[in-house]
């Protein structure tokens, strides 16, 4: 929630320079006060499905104490699911034709699992496509994660992805690049993020597409970025929405899918992720498998032993997201800006 400069303290207008939104008790007094609609556009396989809603809307939900959040997940038909995700979907999800009716504020796409060399060829493309469109004219902002920015970036941008001769896999060091962009205004200047993909879009390519990077780690490339007018299009590539947990379960899959001859070699260690504990007890476990012990995975041992290093930060970018949305979205939620808002530059920065 922003301050309100209700006197003429300098601190106030220092504030500002900083990227630190503070209303004029003009702007404060007329600030219409209401709930904020979100979108998420749930592309995640079927086992992954209600971890990442909850994941989610964590991240909006504890991103404001004050403000309201009315969520409304949605998916695309043409992804294939199987009967329980399928009745799940049809039990709770609301179509893309009601929620188009009534309009989003802001509108989160998550990752997806892909199965061409093209992201051109998924099933999912199309009707991708179509909703990213609606949003771009109708939606105050949007978020990519992971994939969904791999997508924007080749059918909007023509920049397409460019697979990595290693997984990008692991807990990562990142920075942030300007920390005068409302969106990381006051975020820690160093942080970690998880990254999950073979694929990676370069700060080159982003940046030759008019996109702003704001987030970059040395190891895992571009991170956070954001399209030219400041807020209509956020990128993110890591999963910084992950659970503690959630690499261990992507590593247990590939180590499993390897014994029984499934993937063509045994994963290695998500960077940064295990402690020298954990490792010892994964590679003796990797080492029994192969010897041909039937033995369970031991997760129950390995989860007490993994730390958490990027949460906080997660919610303090999303915080900084739904601030700015706040702020510039109109009073009716079908129509993206409020009266006087330039579009091409929604945040008014320099
Ligand atoms: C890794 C798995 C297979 C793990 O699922 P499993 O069902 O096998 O897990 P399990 O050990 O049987 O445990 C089930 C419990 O774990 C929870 N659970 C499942 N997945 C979870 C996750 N990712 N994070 C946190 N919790 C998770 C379930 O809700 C369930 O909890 P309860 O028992 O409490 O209900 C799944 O998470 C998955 O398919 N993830 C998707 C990874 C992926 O496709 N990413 C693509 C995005 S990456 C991208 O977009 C770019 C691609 C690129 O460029 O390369
Ligand atoms: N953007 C509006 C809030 C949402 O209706 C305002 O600042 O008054």
């Amino acid at each position: 929630m922003p301050l309100v400069a209700h006197n003429a303290l300098p601190t106030f207008e220092r504030l500002r320079r900083d990227g630190i939104t503070v209303l004029s008790t003009e702007r404060a007094a007329r600030q219409e006060i209401r709930e904020l609609h979100v979108g998420l556009l749930n592309m995640m396989p079927d086992a992954a499905l209600e971890a990442t809603e909850r994941q989610f809307y964590r991240l909006v939900g504890e991103s404001n104490p004050i403000a309201q959040f009315y969520m409304h997940p949605f998916t695309l038909p043409t992804l294939p699911r199987g009967d329980k995700a399928q009745a799940h979907i049809a039990q709770y999800y609301e179509s893309f034709e009601a929620i188009r009716e009534k309009g989003l504020d802001a509108l989160i796409i998550t990752g997806a699992n892909v199965s061409h060399p093209n992201l051109a060829d998924e099933p999912f493309w199309q009707p991708l496509i179509e909703v990213i469109d609606w949003a771009w004219d109708n939606v105050t902002s949007t978020l990519c994660s992971c994939l969904a920015t791999h997508a924007v970036m080749q059918f909007r941008h023509g920049q397409t992805r460019v697979k990595q001769p290693a997984k990008i896999w692991g807990v990562f060091e990142h920075r942030v690049t300007d920390g005068r962009h409302p969106l990381v205004a006051d975020v820690n200047t160093r942080f970690d993020v998880p990254h999950s993909r073979w694929n990676d879009v370069s700060r080159a390519q982003f940046e030759t597409a008019g996109v702003k990077v704001l987030v970059e780690s040395a190891e895992a490339g571009v991170h956070l970025a954001v399209s030219r007018d400041g807020l209509r299009t956020v990128f993110f590539q890591g999963h910084p929405e992950y659970d503690t947990v959630s690499l261990l379960k992507e590593y247990k899959r590939d180590l499993l899918l390897a014994a029984e001859g499934k993937l063509p070699a045994f994963p290695p260690f998500p960077v940064r992720y295990f402690d020298c504990q954990a490792q010892a007890l994964l590679a003796e476990f990797g080492r029994r498998l192969q010897a041909g012990e039937a033995l369970a995975f031991p997760e129950a041992q390995v989860l007490p032993r993994l730390d958490n290093t990027w949460h906080d930060t997660a919610e303090a970018v999303v915080g900084n997201w739904i601030g700015c949305v706040y702020q510039v979205t109109h009073r009716e939620r079908g129509l993206p800006f409020m009266p006087g808002i330039d579009p091409d530059n929604p945040l008014g920065l320099a």
